[in-house]
């Protein structure tokens, strides 16, 4: 019977992430959704500057806290081991469909190109990192990094299986292609506004803060596995260093 929840519980709480994630396109993009980045009436700049920071830190930090092995190893002395990453997923979720709501537009163009071609151009980008991003999930184990493998297990009764190190495709290319993904969609597009430069940086600032949290946990997991792979493949610029 808690098999049965707890996949229920995970598979719930996967088709919440895919709606935030789906949500997160049209967000980005000012289209197909009621509520995007630059929509709704601007108020007083310096309330929406402190209110956007504030939904882009609570992410960050519910990032940087829950996906920390030693905060793993506390809390799963309290939710089972095969529910952690769906509680992890479900959160962060819930964190994005909160910011969805509150972000408060700030208005005024950064950049404007007006260019029939670079607009086509820079939608190829956007695009382009969207797809990256999908498929870095599925190269790395998408049902196991949003929580269905582990939910899997509870209800073949037995544990979740280790994490393993992968280089397939984009990963002999650059260490990490999904945040690769997330910048080209975050700051591809042809109208920059001061609101959506601040989702930009904000994310940028935070994907550089979880690289270097996310390769020290790395290096502990994979040892020298992985300090090899950080000296042949670039961080986030395609570049690969010849073995010797
Ligand atoms: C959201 S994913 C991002 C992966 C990677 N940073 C990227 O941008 O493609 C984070 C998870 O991927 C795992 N991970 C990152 N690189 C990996 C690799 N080369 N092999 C296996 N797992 C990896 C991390 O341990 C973490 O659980």
């Amino acid at each position: 019977m808690a098999g049965v929840i707890t996949l229920i519980y995970g598979v719930a709480a996967y088709l919440i992430f895919l709606g935030s994630f789906l949500y997160a396109v049209g967000f980005v993009s000012n289209t197909a959704v009621p509520k995007s980045i630059d929509s709704g009436i601007a108020e007083n700049p310096v309330e929406a500057i402190i209110v956007n920071a504030l939904l882009l830190g609570l992410f960050a930090a519910q990032h940087s806290i829950m996906a920390r092995p030693v905060f793993k190893r506390w809390w799963t002395r309290i939710v089972p081991h095969t529910a952690e990453r769906s509680t992890y997923v479900l959160l962060a979720s819930l964190i994005l469909l909160l910011l969805y709501w509150q972000w408060r537009p700030i208005p005024g163009p950064v950049w404007t190109v007006e260019n029939p071609m670079w607009v086509a151009i820079i939608q190829c980008v956007f695009w382009l990192g969207w797809a990256v991003l999908l498929i870095s999930t599925f190269l790395i184990n998408h049902f196991e990094l949003f929580g269905l493998r582990q939910a899997l297990a509870a209800l073949r009764k037995s544990e979740p299986a280790p994490p393993v190190f992968r280089t397939p495709l984009f990963y002999k290319w650059v260490r990490h292609p999904l945040y690769v993904g997330f910048l080209l969609a975050f700051w591809a597009t042809p109208s920059m506004t001061w609101g959506h430069l601040l989702f930009a940086a904000g994310s940028t600032g935070y994907i550089l803060l979880g690289i270097f949290l996310e390769e020290r946990d790395l290096v502990a997991m994979f040892g020298d596995q992985y300090r090899l792979y950080r000296k042949q493949v670039g961080m986030l610029i395609p570049w690969r260093k010849a073995t010797e």
